[in-house]
């Protein structure tokens, strides 16, 4: 059975999908140290934003497949680190976008009233109304940095709440900000007309420090910030000092550049015009039963060999794409593998060329498969689509797609050529209405046969005896042949031969196979 290891805290209903098919152990609180340690037992890691997912941790997990994060952001996983490893990495993309978008919006109210110091002091025995006079947010400004699923929301309901709205976000399109009621605006103009900011972005290189000194001096010196996104977005010793001085209104954080925040932080010590929130965003019962279910139902189906719905690492395989294409990324492997068999390795250039209705979809998870099947001579098993295309970069095999709709042959087919060790080789397979995979043409030869696991390939001069003579060569060595196709283009000229076979060849046949009369070439192909 499968080992899931748990290490951060997730819904029994998550843990439930996971006891299905695996033993599921959940150990939270661990360090990086102790991670390393016990990863290499684990099938699976499961995690939330509390556990940092190193390249130490991933190099050591032997045995990991899926790193699944039960939330959104994989900030806190080395992406690059497992999918080198060909590891999957998913999350919860919609799971928790509506506890997310409300917390900031209850931070914009609360930050407004300063209700957290309000209810701190009755709780205190006082009755203060003076101190707590807040502000309306009828009719202020709401700047949306990221117009995401989160920032979506948070939209709609400022909207409702009759605030004004603009958004930067360089990724989404006019048509959709003005559908949400946001004007589009560049960042500058955002930090200077608005009187609330609310923060939706990933944490990336490019968002790391976006709200720093320099973008705090161009606010309003009443504007309220609210960062329910990422620690490390914002500058918290810049915002500190800000917030001290008095040159901005306000500050609500659910996240922190270092979690658990410091217990000397500045951020600790503001007074009423800081909320602070130990990121708690995603903490809903209802988020919580949502992220755990959508991660555990694709853990689970990874370690059942199937597909996951939402892997960031994976390109271009969406659930309904890949179902449509699953036939064909099938072919595409088998094709792959095949050409860079014959090509003999070391291949440089790969072109793939996706023909009649096939190439009406999307190029990249068949160049992938093509990719996979090509390296898997090389790579055995550590290829898988989540590394291919990277180990593919590293051994500068460079690649042409191209696409010809109206080549009709078969409904869908693909060709693929490589230049390699042993020259130019080309493939060419289809899909049959029944979704059997046929390679229907071999460096130009037309033929028909079924892939096959054992597989041999000639090259020779179409003449009399020569399919008799290789058949009881076959026989003398107790081969099996299952079936047999002889391709060629003129009478009497240059043929290929191809042969499926139960059996593997055994060392010693392909040099009595050379020495045929009219015998060009002889490969053996494993699929
Ligand atoms: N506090 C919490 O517990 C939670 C925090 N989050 C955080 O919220 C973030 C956003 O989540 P979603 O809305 O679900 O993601 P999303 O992917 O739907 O939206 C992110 C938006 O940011 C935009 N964006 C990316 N780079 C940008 C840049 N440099 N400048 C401006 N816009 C940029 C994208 O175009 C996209 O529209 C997550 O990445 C996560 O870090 C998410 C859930 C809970
Ligand atoms: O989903 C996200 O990005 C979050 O930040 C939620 O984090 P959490 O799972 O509550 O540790």
């Amino acid at each position: 059975m499968p080992k899931v290891l748990v290490s951060d805290p997730i819904d029994q209903a998550g843990l439930d999908i996971l006891s299905q098919v695996a033993q599921v152990d959940v150990k939270t609180g661990l360090s990086n140290e102790e991670l390393v340690q016990i990863i290499p037992e684990y099938d699976a890691l499961m995690i939330r934003s509390g556990t940092r997912v190193t390249q130490e941790i991933i190099e050591a997990g032997n045995q990991l497949k899926i790193i699944g994060r039960a939330g959104v952001g994989v900030d806190n996983v080395d992406v690059p680190a497992a999918t080198r490893k060909g590891i999957v990495v998913v999350n919860s993309p919609e799971g928790n976008t509506i506890a997310a978008a409300e917390h900031a919006l209850a931070m914009m109210l609360a930050l407004s009233r300063y209700i957290p110091d309000a209810n701190h002091s009755v709780k205190n025995g006082k009755w203060d109304r003076k101190s707590y006079v807040g502000a309306e947010v009828y009719k202020k400004t709401l700047g949306i940095v990221g117009l995401g699923k989160i920032g979506s929301h948070v939209a709609a309901a400022a909207k409702a709440l009759g605030m004004k709205l603009i958004a930067y976000d360089p990724f989404i399109s006019l048509e959709r900000a003005d559908h949400l009621g946001c004007r589009l605006v560049d960042m500058d103009l955002l930090f200077r007309e608005s009187d609330y900011i609310t923060l939706h972005i990933p944490k990336t290189s490019e968002t790391a420090n976006l709200i720093n000194a320099e973008a705090l001096a161009k606010m309003k010196p009443t504007v309220r910030i609210i960062n329910c996104a990422r620690g490390g977005i914002i500058d918290e010793a810049a915002l500190a000092e800000a917030l001290k001085e008095g040159r901005i209104g306000g500050a609500a954080l659910d996240v922190y550049e270092n979690e658990p925040l410091e217990a000397d932080s500045p951020l600790r010590s503001l007074g009423k015009e800081a909320i602070l929130t130990p990121h708690l965003g995603a903490s809903t019962a209802e988020a919580q039963i949502n992220v755990a279910i959508d991660v555990a139902e694709q853990i689970r189906d990874v370690l059942l060999g199937l597909p996951a719905r939402s892997a960031v690492n994976i390109p271009g395989l969406y659930p309904d794409a890949l179902e449509k294409l699953r036939p064909y990324l099938q072919l595409a492997e088998n094709l792959g593998n095949l050409v860079g068999q014959l090509a003999g390795g070391r291949v440089e250039l790969l072109t793939v060329r996706l023909q009649g209705e096939l190439a009406d979809n999307n190029s990249q998870p068949i160049v992938v498969a093509a990719l996979k099947g090509l390296l898997s001579q090389a790579l055995r098993e550590r290829v898988n689509y989540v590394n291919a295309s990277i180990e593919a970069k590293e051994r500068g095999i460079r690649i042409i797609e191209t696409r010809d709709g109206s080549i009709r042959d078969y409904t869908g087919s693909l060709h693929l050529e490589a230049k390699g060790a042993l020259g130019d080789h080309s493939v060419t397979g289809a899909l049959l209405g029944d979704g059997e995979i046929r390679i229907t043409d071999i460096d130009e030869f037309p033929i028909n046969v079924p892939p096959t696991h054992h597989m041999l390939f000639t090259r020779h001069r179409d003449m009399p005896g020569i399919i008799g003579k290789i058949g009881s060569l076959l026989g003398s060595f107790n081969v099996n042949i299952a079936s047999m196709q002889v391709g060629r283009k003129i009478v009497r000229g240059d043929a290929v031969m191809v042969l499926s076979l139960d059996d593997p060849l055994p060392e010693g046949i392909l040099a009595e196979i050379m020495k045929v009369p009219g015998i060009r070439d002889a490969y053996t192909v494993m699929l």
